[in-house]
């Protein structure tokens, strides 16, 4: 079966939905005691609560049924077995061998690549050591402290929100910054941070064509050799490469012995477990690294051998698809009550919005349903202040992850207290609500009189029935936050293939690229000579006028 959408079981779900919409989850609460036992999972230091979601124990097991008829079983050994899932690229999908630990080899085209995940990660620790000890240094002999990343994308997300993450860990005396965008301003404000005779950039470009990442990575080249008073050789005790393209590194003038290496059946969004990995491992160490690829590793192997019923990944995906595909959820929010985690919902959103944006099914027709939703998000607590009102009274259903550690880092005074007590209330109220009953009561006692009480009860009453997941971890530490990711990952996976698309590839970032590329020449001969609507045109010929005007 290719799609869910074509089953007999698909009908049943709708008419189930039709019931289940009818419900509140205060009622399914109130009838049901023993709904939290039935719908959490307890998994290592992770408490997985589903059970504020619209669903019976119907739901789930017609949810399961799907599940069995899409083949997830045997698609998952598929992906772990480095069968070459991502069709349109003729690539296996193995960001789950960079983080095996079983011992057991992986094979692409009969090929073990553990040999080679092994020899890159040897060289990431000799590197990250001779770094950390300050064996390592610069042009003029002084040790490394600063460490900038510049790539963009996969290439950056992912090290970016760990080390933020795992700021507790980090190196006392190493700084780590990152450069992204091509707007100067990311680059300027990032050198006037760093001293660059102590400053280590690694450009971290799966393909090293990225126009971003070598425009900024050329600059940064240029602005060191100036430094050091135009010594080109000061480039080699100053410049890493993480890449799958040695060629590009090399015509980029970086010697492939500073070169990390990785390969095509990584996804650039699934790739901070690989090389791309190396600010993190010089940041937090190689130690902590690669408790972060252990942590992936439980995840993975959860997925694989955990049967649907108590399979954290896949649940969180058969609830996205619960929502996308019946109650026509368009977005989905994460809101991780921990200051680290501030990243997480920027990292999750490419992780999401690549992977799942796709209208084309696997055999290139255009689908009629809903796939991927819009991600989005914000650390706890400061939303409720901001978009929560949204959440609790507008017209739309956003169903949300609260993400929050039960021991924090920074123990001060009662705050931790306080966050949790937000985390808690916060679920329980989007799934509660307020009736008007209750509302009224509340105004009666502050001795509303009858007209001001009818006039505010539909204003100050709140519908409820809204879902959401609970994760709790004991506390964020490498280990858990790998196992964290991975689940996210492996959600995604399980929502590709219910939605019968191909969540391994990104055709659609393509044409902006082109069309920029030609319009770069347009803005630096000043003249247009390809064909533009007449808005692109107007707007580039404004910019022409004033640009002359003011420079
Ligand atoms: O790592 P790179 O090859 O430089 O690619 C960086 C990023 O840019 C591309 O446009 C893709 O949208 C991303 O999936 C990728 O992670």
């Amino acid at each position: 079966m290719n799609s869910p959408f074509n089953s007999p079981l698909w009908n049943a779900l709708e008419e189930h939905y039709k019931s289940i919409s009818q419900l509140h989850l205060r009622d399914l609460f109130h009838s049901d005691p023993q709904r939290f036992t039935k719908f959490s999972i307890c998994w290592n230091e992770f408490l997985f609560d589903y059970s504020k979601n619209r669903l019976t124990e119907k739901t789930l097991s017609l949810l399961f049924q799907l599940a069995n008829e899409i083949n997830l079983s045997e698609n998952i050994e598929k992906m772990f077995s480095g069968q070459k899932i991502n069709l349109t690229e003729n690539r296996s999908v193995l960001h789950i061998a960079l983080r095996n630990r079983s011992g057991q080899p992986i094979y692409v085209d009969g090929h073990n690549v553990m040999d080679e995940v092994k020899k890159v990660l040897e060289k990431m620790k000799n590197f990250s050591l001779d770094i950390r000890s300050q064996q390592w240094r610069g042009y003029s002999g002084k040790p490394i402290k600063y460490i900038v990343n510049i790539g963009i994308g996969g290439s950056d997300l992912g090290p970016r929100m760990v080390c933020r993450a795992l700021t507790p860990y980090g190196h006392k005396e190493i700084k780590v910054h990152f450069v992204s965008n091509i707007d100067g301003t990311d680059l300027a404000e990032v050198l006037k941070a760093v001293e660059l005779d102590q400053t280590l950039f690694i450009v971290s470009s799966k393909t090293f064509t990225t126009k971003e990442t070598l425009t900024n990575a050329q600059t940064a080249r240029k602005k060191l050799i100036e430094y050091f008073g135009g010594e080109t050789k000061a480039v080699e005790k100053h410049f890493v490469a993480v890449s799958t393209n040695e060629k590009a590194v090399k015509d980029f003038g970086i010697n492939p012995i500073n070169m990390f290496e990785f390969w095509d059946w990584v996804g650039g969004r699934f790739s901070l477990w690989s090389a791309i990995g190396l600010s993190i491992v010089l940041y937090i160490g190689m130690e902590n690294f690669e408790e972060l690829l252990y942590g992936a590793y439980l995840a993975d192997e959860h997925f694989r051998n955990t049967p649907f019923e108590k399979n954290i990944p896949v649940i969180m995906a058969l609830l996205g698809f619960w929502y996308g595909n019946f109650f026509g959820a368009e977005t989905y929010g994460i809101f991780p009550y921990d200051q680290y985690l501030e990243l997480l919902p920027n990292y999750l959103q490419q992780l999401y919005m690549e992977s799942n944006g796709k209208r084309i099914n696997k055999e290139g027709k255009l689908i009629h349903y809903q796939t991927g939703p819009i991600l989005w998000g914000n650390p706890g607590t400061n939303g409720q202040h901001s978009f929560f009102q949204l959440l609790h009274q507008g017209t739309h259903l956003v169903p949300s992850d609260f993400i929050a550690p039960i021991e924090t880092h920074n123990p001060l005074d009662n705050h931790h207290l306080i966050l949790l007590s937000n985390f808690f209330a916060q679920t329980e109220a989007l799934m509660k609500g307020k009736t008007e009953e209750e509302v009224k009561e509340e105004m009666e006692k502050a001795n509303l009189s009858a007209d001001e009480i009818k006039r505010l009860l539909p204003h100050r009453s709140f519908p409820g029935n809204r879902p959401s997941n609970s994760i709790l971890i004991t506390k964020i530490t490498p280990k858990t936050l790998g196992s964290l990711i991975a689940f996210y990952e492996h959600s995604i996976f399980v929502q590709g293939l219910l939605w019968n698309i191909n969540s391994f590839d990104q055709w659609g970032v393509e044409l902006g690229k082109q069309l920029a590329t030609k319009i770069e020449k347009e803005l630096a001969s000043g003249s247009l000579v390809s064909e533009h609507d007449c808005s692109t045109k107007g707007l580039i010929e404004h910019y022409l006028r004033e640009s002359r005007v003011k420079f």
